[in-house]
């Protein structure tokens, strides 16, 4: 019975009364289970020879009953007083004929005219057709829609194959992404499972992508291998975790105690759970400072190397920090050029304040690198060019740094040894200060390390250079760095969010 098909969004006893009551009601949902959209018809019937100039948006739909439901929501808009579609159904037949759209006018059913038509008239013309239903529509305004649904973008912090998912309803319909790719979310109405679509692809179809409260529900067969943890695959050569952030006083590396802990997969935290990340467009404006650059990568791989070309490149452009120590300075040093010189009763207490990025003890004396070292680059409006253990980056991923991570990874055993046939290991040194060559097994020690730091922080890093050619990475570097300057990038929501309330 037309009763049947006659539904409320809210509170469905009350709004049938209503609907059937007054006559000036405003929602009626008309899921109308002998209707479906067939946006496939080859056929379609002349177009009216009476339309007028305004009228010349209009858009005849056919459609044929089924069984299914149409899936939509009708209403009087209260300005115009025409009959407008209120809501698609995600997934529902007129949803998925693409042809009716939230904010579409009807105008005519199988002919008639909806003008001066109430809501209950219009329901037994839907009842009483029978095969092909012939609807009149003017197409809502984009602008109109655009404000119904706001656009939602997120990273995925996982990879996903919706055949390998046991829990999807439909494997067909599952959307299969990579770590980092951004997702457009079209649709959360379904708690389990969101709507969305690849944003880098154009012409991306819409498919199911587990929600985030889904994934994070099912951790144990989501979690992350532990056959991949650090712990498990390094060997743990250098008692030092801080190797980067003291590049000045490289030779005294190896003896390095971090006070926080001597490994960095002891940062790793297991159980968390990588869903998804709701990030932005963001394009930095000319008078905003660059985005704070950070280099991540196993020792040896080279960062010190292209940081060094970068800077040599263009001083102007790019600068790296000072740290500092509470060591004696030297006759042929200068505070604020090697290191700046503080006394050690306050980097203590700029340690327990958190000033320090990073901090290490060697021979009695502290090293660190400062907040305030990383701030005195920006402030020269240089890009700030900073090495750090991969822990550190999620201290860093703040509103104020915005970070930009590169991963700089080492190539396959066979090009090592071609490429580093010459280079030296500034990480080792013996008693007399001496480097030496790269060993087979320091090649190894770099891929491994290398790998177990994908599994365990990929998920932060932007890019990912191989620094095979150097010539070959160095470019691919300047590149990425260009594109910072002139390209709009994805960014945490949470960074902009925080930057307007401030
Ligand atoms: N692509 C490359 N081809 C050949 N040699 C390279 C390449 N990249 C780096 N090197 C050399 O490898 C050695 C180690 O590089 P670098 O000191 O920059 O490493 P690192 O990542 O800073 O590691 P660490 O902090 O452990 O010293 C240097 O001698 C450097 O010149």
């Amino acid at each position: 019975s037309p009763g049947s098909f006659l539904r409320t969004r809210s509170d469905p006893g009350k709004d049938r009364s209503r609907c059937t009551a007054a006559k000036y009601s405003k929602i009626l949902l008309f899921t109308h289970d002998a209707v479906a959209w067939k946006g496939y018809d080859p056929v379609l019937p002349p177009l009216p020879e009476n339309l007028s100039g305004e009228q010349d948006s209009v858009k005849i739909v056919r459609l044929v009953k089924s069984k299914e439901p149409l899936g939509a929501t009708v209403k009087r808009d209260e300005h115009t007083g025409a009959i407008v579609v209120a809501r698609i159904m995600k997934g529902g037949a007129a949803d998925r004929s693409g042809l009716i759209h939230e904010g579409d006018e009807l105008r005519e059913i199988n002919g008639i005219p909806m003008e001066n038509k109430s809501l209950e008239e219009i329901i037994p013309i839907l009842a009483q057709s029978k095969g092909t239903i012939t609807f009149k529509v003017i197409p809502g305004s984009k602008v109109e829609m655009e404000t119904i649904k706001p656009k939602m973008y997120v990273r995925s912090l996982f990879d996903y194959n919706p055949n390998e998912d046991a829990e999807i309803p439909c494997k067909e319909a599952g959307l299969t992404f990579r770590k980092g790719d951004v997702l457009q979310i079209l649709s959360q109405d379904d708690a389990s499972w969101w709507q969305a679509k690849h944003c880098s692809l154009p012409n991306a179809r819409t498919g199911l992508i587990p929600s985030k409260h889904f994934q994070e529900s099912r951790r144990f067969a989501f979690q992350r291998p532990p056959a991949l943890l650090p712990t498990q695959t390094l060997r743990s050569r250098r008692s030092s975790g801080l190797r980067r952030s003291f590049r000045l006083s490289s030779r005294h590396r190896k003896a390095y105690r971090a006070v926080c802990g001597n490994r960095w997969s002891e940062c790793y935290d297991a159980d968390e759970i990588l869903t998804y990340e709701e990030v932005v467009p963001y394009r930095k404006p000319p008078w905003v400072r660059p985005r704070l650059f950070l280099l991540v990568g196993p020792s040896g791989v080279g960062l010190n190397e292209l940081k060094r070309k970068l800077v040599i490149s263009d001083p102007q452009r790019y600068g790296v920090t000072v740290p500092h120590t509470t060591r004696p300075k030297k006759v042929q040093e200068s505070d604020g050029m090697e290191y700046t010189f503080i006394p050690k009763h306050l980097f203590l207490t700029q340690l327990v304040n958190n000033k320090f990025i990073e901090h290490g003890e060697y021979g009695g004396h502290f090293y660190g690198t400062s907040l305030a070292a990383v701030r005195s680059v920006l402030a020269k409006d240089r890009v700030c060019l900073l090495d750090v253990q991969p822990q550190t980056i999620v201290h860093l991923r703040t509103p104020e740094f915005k970070p930009f991570v590169v991963f700089v990874k080492p190539p396959p055993m066979e090009r090592l040894q071609v490429t580093r046939r010459k280079a030296r290991l500034h990480s080792w040194q013996d008693e007399k200060g001496q480097t030496k060559m790269f060993s087979e097994e320091d090649f190894e020690e770099m891929i491994e390390s290398a790998q177990a730091m994908e599994a365990v922080y990929g998920h932060l890093f932007d890019k990912v250079i191989v620094n095979d050619d150097l010539v070959e990475a160095f470019h691919e570097l300047q590149a990425t760095l260009k594109k910072l300057e002139t390209e709009e990038q994805w960014i945490p929501a949470a960074w902009m969010i925080s930057r307007n309330m401030q």
